[in-house]
């Protein structure tokens, strides 16, 4: 199985962060959690989870007595060990990855016992896992709505736990909300009944009992219903969208029963989608038995497929993300292309590729976080998030697929990764070593892929692709502009104007001219499809055309995904000339964002939050 060749690639960069991964790795290594046992009561006045977690823990390691769990802004009220008082304390803050919580145990345990440690917490107003939406936020303006999300480690400013990728548990909870509202959470429903302590309110109880990572754990309450879209799916909203969902996820099933063809079972019971208000700050995020989704999601495809890679199979650590999102990306378009076509995969590629140039151009074609594995010793992985991970890890599976004989075969390498590292948590390095193995027969061409380049070296990767009809865009002359004509845009598909508009953001900026023509022709600006508004916004505001402003800071405020409210927000921002009513047009509406992004905003426009009011 090992492959001598391929480990000196892996491990040349870690030497600067030696020292904090070996104290590390001896911190995991004395024990694991294998589940938790919550109790969540909901405080919509006050905006905090009042919670009460019951962690069995493994201990790994003889005369074992101190527990380290992450936390952050969380106020202990008391710890107990197999139901004896332990004694706790709070390290120092780090700036994103929250404080220590040290708990030491009233006895020392040996390697293969077991102890079960209850902490009684309360969570802040502020978690960076939360969004507390009061009711005017919402569709129905009655009701408040919580959400969260824990990726990448946001879970510990909701739960004391072991927030890590590295480890996964099961969990059961017990969640108490005001009877007006329901709640659901990543695992299966196991019932409901009156909250004992109080009438007015109601227990749901959830299972999850295929173990999982901490970043994967989701709670949503609000006035949602549901709808069934199929035999193990049902789709939850606001009653405002749940039909409108139901619709735009109907396929959901042939996409399981594909993703199944291609990848093996499907493990986790239930797969249901929740779509929340447009505040949540991704198209959507694969917690286990309930994909969160925006409501610009409009393919579920991605989601699905990380109940697979992601989900079954973990990047390790955070610097091996490209393992989760790059097979996810790359089994997505697998199943594009059994219910497309293989053209419609490559299409889907060619948009990828634009999406990674986009990437590597705003970070710089040398910040070491284009790496495909980069290191994020002192990075907070918000920061780190691109598609880098998505994009160049797709293209390195797909060279290979190239190069060791096709879809099929490499399906088949796929597969049997998923199989042979289901339930566990991975690096590159393992993957890599799994791939010379599987393909013992074909040694010497994977020994000429530059591992290096691809993996360790910033920018676009080593090869240039030339995927199915990708076509160079010729910017008109201003004697073209009579020539535009409705056809041009009206006969394209939804896919083929975001890449015709991809194709022109590569370039310079159009004159303002041309853009105007466009609009009169075309009239981009009624398109209500967000990934082709977010492209033509931007385009305009390149062009620097003024009246458009607007709509692009509307677009970035109206809806919070990250991906079209920051780069919205850094376009006018770099706009001269708007740059302060950017800045207003934020700090305006920072208050209502989700924190992660109105943080990371926060930085794009470098507005010192510190000092900065909100209005
Ligand atoms: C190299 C990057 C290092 C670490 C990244 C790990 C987590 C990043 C953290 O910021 C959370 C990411 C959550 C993503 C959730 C869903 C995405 O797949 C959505 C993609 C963007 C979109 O379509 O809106
Ligand atoms: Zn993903």
């Amino acid at each position: 199985m090992a492959c001598p060749s391929s480990k000196s690639n892996v491990t040349t960069h870690a030497h600067s962060n030696q020292e904090e991964k070996r104290a590390h790795r001896l911190r995991l290594s004395a024990c694991v959690t294998k589940h938790l046992n919550l109790h969540l009561h909901l405080d919509f006045d006050r905006h905090v989870i009042r919670g009460r977690v019951a962690l069995t823990v493994e201990v790994l390691e003889d005369r074992f007595s101190t527990l380290t769990l992450d936390s952050s802004d969380l106020s202990v009220v008391s710890v107990t060990a197999n139901g004896q008082p332990a004694r706790f304390s709070l390290g120092p803050k780090h700036s994103f990855k929250g404080t220590p919580l040290e708990i030491t145990l009233p006895f020392d345990l040996s390697r293969g016992q077991h102890v079960i440690v209850e902490v009684t917490y309360e969570t802040s107003p502020s978690a960076t896992a939360l969004q507390w939406l009061t009711p005017e936020q919402t569709a129905g303006k009655k009701h408040p709505y919580l959400f969260s999300q824990c990726q990448a480690h946001h879970c510990r400013s909701m739960i004391p736990c072991q927030d890590t990728p590295s480890i996964k548990h099961t969990y059961y909870a017990q969640v108490s909300v005001p009877k007006d509202l329901v709640t659901v959470m990543s695992a299966v429903r196991d019932g409901q009944e009156v909250d004992p302590q109080d009438s007015g309110r109601i227990i749901y109880r959830f299972r999850q009992t295929v173990p999982m990572p901490s970043y994967l754990i989701a709670i949503v309450a609000g006035a949602l219903e549901s709808r069934e879209i199929g035999p193990r799916s049902r789709v939850w909203s606001e009653k405002e969208f749940v039909d409108k969902a139901a619709f735009e996820f109907s396929e959901t099933e042939a996409m399981l029963k594909t993703a199944e063809e291609l990848a093996g079972p499907y493990v986790w019971g239930q797969y249901d989608v929740l779509v929340l208000p447009p505040s949540f700050p991704y198209g959507g995020m694969e917690n286990p038995c309930l994909t969160f989704a925006t409501p610009t999601l409009l393919v579920i495809a991605h989601e699905i497929s990380h109940s697979w890679t992601g989900n079954l199979v973990t990047n390790k650590t955070w610097e091996h993300f490209w393992l989760n999102e790059g097979h996810t990306v790359y089994l997505e378009r697998m199943i594009g292309r059994c219910l497309e076509s293989e053209q419609f995969r490559q299409f889907k590629a060619i948009g990828g590729w634009k999406d990674l140039q986009d990437s590597v151009n705003t970070f710089g074609a040398n910040n070491p976080l284009t790496n495909l594995v980069p290191s994020l010793q002192d990075v907070n992985p918000d920061d780190a998030f691109s598609s880098v991970p998505y994009e160049k890890g797709f293209a390195l599976l797909y060279h290979l697929e190239e190069q060791l004989g096709g879809p099929e075969v490499f399906m088949g390498f796929v597969k049997s990764y998923i199989q042979r590292f289901a339930y566990s948590s991975v690096t590159t390095e393992e993957w890599k070593n799994y791939l010379f193995a599987y393909f013992k027969d074909k040694v010497d061409i994977l020994n000429k892929v530059d591992w290096n380049a691809w993996m360790f070296t910033p920018g676009m990767p080593p090869i240039r692709y030339h995927y199915a009809s990708s076509s160079v865009p010729v910017q008109a002359k201003d004697q073209d502009l009579n020539s535009f004509k409705q056809s041009d845009v009206k006969t394209l598909s939804s896919h083929q104007v975001i890449e015709f508009l991809s194709l022109l953001l590569q370039e310079d900026p159009l004159p303002l001219t041309h853009v105007k023509k466009m609009q009169e022709v075309y009239d981009l600006n009624a398109y209500m499809n967000a990934e082709i508004r977010f492209r033509w916004l931007r385009l305009c505001v390149r062009s620097r055309w003024e009246e458009v402003v607007p709509l692009a800071l509307k677009m970035a405020t109206d809806q919070g995904r990250m991906k079209f409210t920051r780069p919205l927000f850094r376009e006018v921002f770099n706009f001269e000339k708007f740059r302060d009513e950017a800045l207003r047009v934020f700090l305006a509406h920072r208050a209502g964002m989700h924190p992660v992004t109105s943080g990371l905003v926060s930085k794009d426009l470098k507005v010192d939050v510190s000092n900065a009011a909100s209005q």
